[in-house]
């Protein structure tokens, strides 16, 4: 189906590895490769500074005796001064490369999250999407700014502390190239084990979050079906599966670091006694042995920041497969060669069909033309297909038979936002987005509207006083959610925000909640007096009101099965009538 393939991503690699970790660095992060490269270098230079400063602490002990040293003090303190600047140059710029490519990667999932189709949202959660965009991201951020820079640096500090070592002495490293291999047999598999851990504690770190804005924005109806017990439950559960991997980990962790500090402590052990017979039978200089001890601790010690790093890729890897998912998935098309438009003058539906799932048709045969200027109400059943048949027009779907055809040509050929800057949107679920009622209000208009011109539309919905009564008038801030705003305030709030774009159509999916009676009617009076040439369709739920649309359309099981005014319908349509029997002795 043309509408569904719009939210699946493109066929992928079976397992993810490496490789697809750094095309999506390279490719949407974007490194300063430069600063990276220089941050890197720096590195390079504060670990072989650390190296030297062992070796020329060596020869300064050995000079020591010989009272010869203040010279060497002199180079010693160059170096460690070298070392410190090198050594913060390089924590500085590698972390500088890794928030500006996670900054940049964000940025693109945002993007791109931003364009995606309407289908993709209705198959999606909302908290996982945005567990990939913070958490996800911080993971590979991780990896560029710290894991892998340590990992470097472990790694040059681990070859050159053992070439030193064997320069100093080949039976001395000779115990440490046995003591290493037993370590590595104990941090590599436990080091898969927590690879493993950590991975599930993401997940389900992922899954608390999608839980938490759930949980979150659907706290009134938590609150209405008394359902607090339930959502407790359900949140504690996920907060002790987490709990339960971390210990776990945490356990893991605890044991590992003793039993490498013993393995380090017995190096050193056999070092000092070995080194301290060697010593005195003047096979090695006190200073060697100090400077040999010294490597064998800047060898071991990074032995774990480097096999870390395999289990932080891994970790990655998973992190990457998450962002790709959503990466590959094919934006909305948006048409940007297509057709302009001024204005929508007539609309036909010939033959329409539409389904979201392949098997399941939700619109049937529809066929219907509007002209410009008509007032429709649209009515029918709960789930009937009414939101469906608009959204068409919004071309949020595309039908799956059939034309859907705007002043005569396919609806397909217009440019998206060409087409959707002349309709006005009213969706039953009004939300406002955070920032103040001046933002909300011209949220993406096309058109330069002056706050005199709000005023007034604010007026015709009967907000005046409201308005009056607001701290700081167009400048309020309406809140995140908008939540001290009341569901009725909002609708009309959404009223004018689709009627400042000057649209050629409007629709109104009404909420059947959020107007009381008096509302409703000052919305109904509020259509009625719009510009003779502004076409609009209201789904209305109320009939209350019904007998001021001169067209109603009347929708059953996604067909349209009554096309006129209230009168004709009353006279010819059972159902029609039934419909508004019962709707208006229930008020
Ligand atoms: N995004 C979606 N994915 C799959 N099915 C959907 C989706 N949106 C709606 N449907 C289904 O399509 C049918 C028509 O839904 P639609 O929302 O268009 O009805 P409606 O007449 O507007 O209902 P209501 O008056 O309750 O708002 C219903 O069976 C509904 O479950």
């Amino acid at each position: 189906m043309t509408t569904n393939s719009a939210t699946s991503a493109k066929p992928r690699p079976k397992k993810y590895g490496t490789r697809d970790l750094l095309r999506l660095i390279t490719t949407n992060a974007e490194p300063k490769k430069g600063l990276f490269i220089l941050g890197i270098l720096l590195s390079f230079v504060a670990t072989i500074c650390s190296l030297s400063i062992t070796l020329m602490l060596k020869e300064f002990i050995d000079a020591f005796n010989h009272g010869n040293s203040g010279q060497l003090l002199v180079k010693l303190s160059i170096v460690i001064v070298l070392q410190l600047l090198a050594s913060v140059s390089s924590s500085f710029l590698l972390s500088y490369t890794g928030v500006d490519a996670v900054s940049k990667l964000r940025s693109t999932l945002w993007d791109h999250i931003v364009d995606l189709p309407i289908p993709y949202f209705d198959h999606n959660r909302t908290g996982e999407l945005s567990s990939r965009v913070v958490n996800d991201t911080s993971t590979i951020f991780e990896l560029i700014s710290s894991q892998f820079s340590n990992a470097i640096n472990g790694l040059i500090s681990i070859i050159g502390s053992l070439i030193l070592m064997l320069m100093l002495n080949l039976k001395l490293t000779i115990i440490i190239l046995i003591i290493v291999p037993i370590m590595a047999v104990i941090i590599i598999p436990m080091g898969q084990v927590l690879a493993r851990i950590s991975k599930a504690i993401q997940k389900e770190t992922a899954n608390l979050n999608s839980a938490a804005v759930q949980m979150i924005s659907q706290n009134r109806l938590v609150k209405a079906m008394v359902a607090e017990k339930r959502l407790k439950s359900q949140g504690n559960d996920q907060v002790n599966r987490i709990k339960g991997f971390s210990i776990s980990q945490i356990k893991l962790i605890s044991f590992l670091n003793p039993i490498l500090n013993i393995i380090l402590l017995a190096a050193i052990f056999i070092i000092i006694v070995y080194g301290g017979i060697l010593v005195q039978t003047n096979a090695l200089t006190i200073g060697s042995l100090v400077a040999f001890l010294m490597y064998a601790v800047q060898m071991i010690s990074p032995l774990s920041s480097v096999t870390g790093l395999v289990t932080a890729v891994q970790q990655t890897v998973g992190a990457t497969e998450r962002i790709d998912d959503i990466l590959d998935t094919p934006v909305e098309d948006k048409r940007l060669d297509g057709v302009g438009l001024d204005s929508i003058d007539t609309i036909n539906f010939d033959h329409v069909d539409f389904g979201y799932e392949a098997d399941q048709p939700v619109l049937k045969d529809i066929n219907l033309d509007i002209h410009r200027g008509e007032r429709i109400a649209l009515i029918g059943e709960s789930g009937s297909g009414k939101t469906t048949l608009v959204s068409l027009l919004e071309s949020y779907y595309a039908p799956t038979a059939g034309t859907l055809d705007v002043n005569g040509a396919p609806v397909a050929s217009y440019a998206v936002p060409a087409l959707r800057d002349q309709i006005g949107y009213v969706s039953q679920e009004v939300d406002l987005m955070p920032g103040t009622m001046r933002d909300n209000l011209l949220l993406g208009s096309p058109v330069a509207v002056t706050d005199d011109r709000l005023v007034e539309l604010l007026g015709q919905v009967g907000l005046s006083d409201w308005l009056a009564s607001l701290s700081d008038g167009l400048d309020t801030d309406v809140g995140e959610r908008g939540l001290n705003v009341s569901g009725g305030q909002r609708q009309r709030l959404a009223i004018v925000r689709a009627l400042v774009r000057e649209p050629s159509l409007l629709i109104l999916d009404e909420a059947t909640a959020s107007l009381d009676n008096q509302n409703q009617e000052k919305v109904t009076q509020l259509l009625a007096t719009l510009p003779a040439n502004l076409t609009s369709i209201t789904i209305v739920h109320r009939l209350n009101q019904i007998e001021a649309y001169p067209r109603i359309l009347f929708m059953e099981d996604g067909e349209i099965t009554g096309d006129g005014d209230h009168a004709t319908l009353l006279a010819s349509h059972a159902r029609y009538r039934d419909f508004y029997r019962l709707q208006y002795q229930h008020g």
